[in-house]
This record gives structure tokens, C-alpha cells and sequence, in this order.
């Protein structure tokens, strides 16, 4: 509202508007934030101390979750249970199945103790007051919805197993990324299956970490969120779970709404976050074509207060599994609820992604003189973001399938994923024996160094702090490479000049080309 506007205003209401913009720009809370993001700080509601828990899922996040949750709680049992018993037993041993900084000694702190992993579900449900379900939900493939919608098998299956083999009451926590209103569903597989006389709560408490800072994330949350329905036993569980999140988060940061806003502000935080490198990602294209350096664009957007600095860092596209999986479910549910236009808007957010990955690639197709054919090609990185061996959804992957077309020779180095994991991610679904042919075209190697040597071109995909012009010997890279030697940087983290200095052809993400191919003469 314009100051021209509020002066026709009578001076109370525009005393009023004043006031609530200020508050806004002041970051205060206004009166709906008020009501909305009630603080579960204080005890009020009469509830049960939560002694025994269960986790369904050792994965990503029911792994490190409940490990903090262990931690910082060594009043509480915690028992982390999995299907797959080679997680299971890699949890119980030296090496941890997932590479996170600062997991090893959290785990270490309190395995044995209060924390528990194990494959003997029906145990772990019998003993527990409260079970959190942190299982996968993938993109469905087949059926209806494929390529869109969230595969609830997986939830639906451990709600089952719950329902069979609970003895008592239980407070069931919804931790998976689910869509909008799968708590009703829980609810009635579990009533409709229990024993007689058994009373389930059901709760969304969707998870925020992000991987390669999970500890942190979970020690020091922006928020827990707790979604409960608005009746004296839903009020009463989710005091319960806050609690367990009181033994070490402020309570003023705990807050609860209902069900349904809290299972969709899951998928909305991820959507608006993925909007963001999204739309820095259409930007760098911009940059590219016109020399503004997409860098300094973030950066003097960032310094607004309203836009913020994190997250406008642009790339060769967001991977991971979350981002893509929660937008196209966002897709599917506003198609499923007639709103085409919405859906149609959130999808742009993963189309340009993959845009942003096939202009990488066209950019060095064309950089290579239009022709890959028996190039070597360096892929620096192969995990979907530094700080972590998960490669899910790694750009890394699309860009080696987009190398494996064109007929280039690739070699792989990433320092935390295993190569196991690099064959399994490079080889096409449903195909057979496909390793030999892709051994013809593929090598992993034991260091950036050798990934390089005798490339044509380096394509840093992952911003490993170890692929830094300081921690790197670039000048060695260069020598040992065939010239003209090129580089690519899909992450904006190598120093252009001092590359160039050494003789490079360097290519960055929203950077304009460098016009090597025109001899100065011929301008
Ligand atoms: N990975 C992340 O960073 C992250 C962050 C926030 C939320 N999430 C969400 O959390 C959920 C779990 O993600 P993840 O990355 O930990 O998945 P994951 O695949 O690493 O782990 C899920 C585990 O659940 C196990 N499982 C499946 N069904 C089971 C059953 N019936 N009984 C026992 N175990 C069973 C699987 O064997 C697997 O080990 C997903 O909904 C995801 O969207 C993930
Ligand atoms: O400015 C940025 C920030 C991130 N990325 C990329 O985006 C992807 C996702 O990164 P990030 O969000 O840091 O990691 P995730 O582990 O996927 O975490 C996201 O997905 C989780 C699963 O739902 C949520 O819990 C987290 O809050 C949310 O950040 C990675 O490929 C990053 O390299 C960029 O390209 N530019």
C-alpha cells in the first residue's frame, strides 16, 4: 500500500496498516503468526512422558534423527529398526551406512546405551509409547500418478505392521515427507486393524534437515514442526513429542498447528526452496548471454533483507532426493485438486532444472568444438552436494548418462561415494549386464588427479571443498591434460583468473563464454 493510499484512509485504520507493516518489516510476529505458530513450550495439557521410542526406517533420517533424539534425551530408550539388516548391522558397526559430518561421534555417544538399532520391529512397536515412521516415499513409477505422486507403500505397509502388532496405546509420528492428509489415512489403517481397545494418536512432525549438515540442523533447528488434530488427545501427544524435543530445542522454536497445514508446509518449504535455485538458475542463463556474473546478481539481490542470501547459490541443478520428489508431488495434488495453473506453476521449477542440466552439457559440447566422440572427460564430484555420499538425484548422474550419448570417455572421482553406488547410478534401469558395456566408456578414479589426467575437460559437479583452486594442485591438473585443456565449473566455486593464468579454458555457470576460438587477430 502507497503512503498516497493510506493518507486517504481515516488516521486509525492507517495507524493500523502502518503498524502491521512495520511489524513486518521489522520481522516482529504479526497477530496471525501469533495464533498460528502456537509455542508448545509450556506443559499445560495434561500428557505422558514419552519413555520407549521406535523408529521405522534407518535411513537418512530416522538414522540421525533419532540418534540426536538419543542423545540429547538419555532418559528415553530409542530404538531405530530397519527391514534391511545390512543397514542394520552397518549402523552397529565402525562404518556407518550414511556419511554425515559429526554422525560418528553422535552415534557413538549413546549406541549401547540408550540407542538401539536393530531388525526385530515387532519388539521395538510392542515396547514403545511412541513410534516415528521415517521410511522412504519415491516418486510412484508405475500406476496411477506415476512420475508424480509419492509411493505410500512404504508408509502404508509399516502403519500396518504397527496396527498388527501393537499391544497398547501408541503415538504414531508421521516423520516421512507425505502428502497432504495421509495422517486420515493412517489413522484408519490403524483403526480398522488394531486389537480391540487400543487408542492411537497420530502426528505429523516432518523432518528439515538437509544432508551434509544434518547434526547441526537437528541440534540447532529453525523449528520443530508438530501438525496434531485439534482435540484434547491430539493436544495431549503432540505435548508428549515436545517434550522429547524440549531435552534440547528452546520451546518458543516447538510449534504445533493442525494436521494438514503441517504435512503441506513440508512439501511447501521444499517447493519454495527449490523456486529459489530455480529462479537464480534462470538467471544464470541470462548472465551467460548478456556478461552480468550471476554471483554478483545473487549477492546484490541477497543483501535485501526480504529476499535473503541463502539458497540463491546458482548450479548445475538441485539434486538430492526431496526437492524434485515433494514439487512433482505438489504437482500431483494441486492437479488432483483441479488447479491446474498451480500445478502448472510448481512443475516449471523442475523443468528448468533440467534445463539448467542440458545447458551445461550443450555448453560444453559446444565449448569441445560440437563433438565429444573419444574425449576424456573429468567429472569432479559425483554426490548431489558436498558433505555427503548420497547420490540421489546427483546432476552428476544426468550429466555422465547426457556423456554416455554423445560417446565421451568419462572418469568419475568423488571422495565419499562408494563405486558400487557410481555403476548402480550410471547403469539404465531393467538393463542387464550392462557393466561391461559401460566399463568401455566409464572409469572411477582413486583421486582428483587421476580422474584428470589425460582429460579434455574437467566438469566440477559437486562443490567438495577439496576441488577448491587452494586445495587442488590446478597446475598439476594442467599438465597432465590434453590441450586445449578446459574446465567447467557447475559450482561456482574455483577462482576463473588464477585458472586462466595457468593456461585454462575456463566455463563457469552464469558466467558469459570465454571467446577463445576467435583469435585476437580475426575480431
Ligand atoms: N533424506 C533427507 O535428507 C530427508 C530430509 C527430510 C525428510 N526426508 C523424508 O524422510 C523419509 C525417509 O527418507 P530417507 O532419506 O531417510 O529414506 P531412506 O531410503 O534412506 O530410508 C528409509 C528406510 O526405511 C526402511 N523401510 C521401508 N519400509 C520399512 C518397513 N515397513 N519397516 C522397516 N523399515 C522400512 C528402508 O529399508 C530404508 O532403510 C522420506 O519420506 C523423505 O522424503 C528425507
Ligand atoms: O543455493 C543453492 C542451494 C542448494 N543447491 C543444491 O540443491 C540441492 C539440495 O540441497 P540442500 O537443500 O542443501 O540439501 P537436501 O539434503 O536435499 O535438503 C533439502 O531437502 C530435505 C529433504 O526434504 C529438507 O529436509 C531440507 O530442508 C532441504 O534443504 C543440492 O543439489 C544443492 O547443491 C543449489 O544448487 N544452490
Amino acid at each position: 500500500m502507497s503512503t498516497a493510499d493510506i493518507s486517504k484512509l481515516d488516521t486509525k485504520v492507517a495507524s493500523a496498516v502502518n503498524g502491521f507493516a512495520q511489524e513486518q518489516r521489522d520481522g516482529a510476529m504479526t497477530p496471525a503468526e501469533t495464533r498460528l505458530s502456537r509455542p508448545l513450550g509450556a506443559t499445560d495439557v495434561p500428557h505422558k512422558k514419552v519413555e520407549k521410542i521406535c523408529c521405522i526406517g534407518a535411513g537418512y533420517v530416522g538414522g540421525p534423527t533419532c540418534a540426536v533424539i538419543a542423545a540429547k534425551n538419555p532418559h528415553i530408550q530409542v530404538t531405530i529398526v530397519d527391514l534391511n539388516a545390512d543397514r542394520i548391522a552397518a549402523w552397529n558397526s565402525d562404518k556407518l551406512p550414511i556419511y554425515e559430518p559429526g554422525l560418528d561421534e553422535v552415534v557413538r555417544s549413546c549406541r549401547g546405551r540408550n540407542l538401539f538399532f536393530s531388525t526385530d520391529v515387532d519388539k521395538a512397536i510392542i515396547e514403545a509409547d511412541l513410534i516415528f515412521v521415517s521410511v522412504n516415499t519415491p516418486t510412484k513409477t508405475k500406476g496411477q500418478g506415476a512420475g508424480y505422486a509419492a509411493d505410500l507403500g512404504y508408509v502404508e505397509s509399516a502403519t500396518r505392521h504397527i496396527a498388527k502388532v501393537a499391544q497398547g496405546d501408541k503415538i504414531v509420528v508421521e516423520k516421512s515427507t507425505v502428502p497432504c492428509r495421509t495422517a486420515q489415512s493412517m489413522r484408519f489403517i490403524l483403526e480398522a486393524n488394531a486389537r480391540p481397545g487400543i487408542h492411537f494418536d497420530i502426528l505429523s512432525n516432518p523432518e528439515f534437515l538437509a544432508e551434509g549438515t544434518a547434526i547441526a540442523d537437528l541440534t540447532n533447528p529453525d523449528r520443530v514442526l508438530i501438525g496434531s488434530l485439534n482435540t484434547p488427545a491430539g493436544r495431549s501427544a503432540a505435548a508428549s513429542l515436545a517434550d522429547v524435543y524440549a531435552g534440547w530445542v528452546d520451546r518458543q522454536q516447538i510449534i504445533t498447528m493442525n494436521l494438514w497445514s503441517s504435512e503441506l508446509s513440508k512439501l511447501a518449504a521444499n517447493a519454495l526452496l527449490a523456486q529459489r535455485i530455480s529462479s537464480i538458475n534462470a538467471l544464470s542463463a541470462i548472465c551467460e548471454a548478456t556478461g552480468a556474473d550471476v554471483d554478483e546478481v545473487s549477492y546484490a539481490c541477497g543483501l535485501d533483507q526480504r529476499i535473503g542470501k541463502r539458497f540463491l547459490k546458482a548450479s548445475v541443478g538441485f539434486g538430492g532426493s526431496c526437492f524434485q520428489k515433494d514439487i512433482l508431488n505438489l504437482v500431483y495434488l494441486s492437479e488432483s485438486l483441479h488447479l491446474p495453473e498451480v500445478a502448472a506453476y510448481w512443475r516449471q521449477v523442475v523443468e528448468m532444472n533440467e534445463y539448467q542440466k542440458k545447458r551445461f552439457l550443450n555448453r560444453i559440447i559446444s565449448c569441445l568444438f560440437n563433438t565429444l566422440t573419444g574425449k576424456k572427460i573429468a567429472i569432479l564430484g559425483f554426490a548431489f552436494k558436498k558433505d555427503t555420499g548420497d547420490t540421489r538425484e546427483s546432476a552428476a548422474i544426468t550429466l555422465c548418462k547426457y556423456l554416455r550419448q554423445e560417446r565421451a570417455n568419462v572418469s568419475i572421482y568423488d571422495p565419499e561415494v562408494e563405486e558400487r553406488q557410481i555403476w548402480m547410478d550410471l547403469a539404465e534401469p531393467g538393463v542387464q549386464d550392462e557393466r561391461k558395456e559401460l566399463e568401455k566408456q566409464f572409469t572411477i578414479a582413486p583421486s582428483a588427479l587421476e580422474a584428470c589426467k589425460g582429460a579434455d575437460a574437467v566438469v566440477v559437479c559437486t562443490e567438495w571443498d577439496e576441488f577448491r583452486n587452494s586445495k587442488l594442485d590446478y597446475k598439476k591438473v594442467y599438465a597432465e591434460m590434453n590441450k586445449p585443456a578446459f574446465i567447467f565449473d557447475g559450482r561456482l566455486i574455483l577462482d576463473q583468473k588464477e585458472l586462466e593464468e595457468i593456461g585454462f579454458h575456463v566455463e563457469m555457470i552464469g558466467r558469459p563464454r570465454s571467446n577463445f576460438q576467435t583469435p585476437k587477430d580475426w575480431e
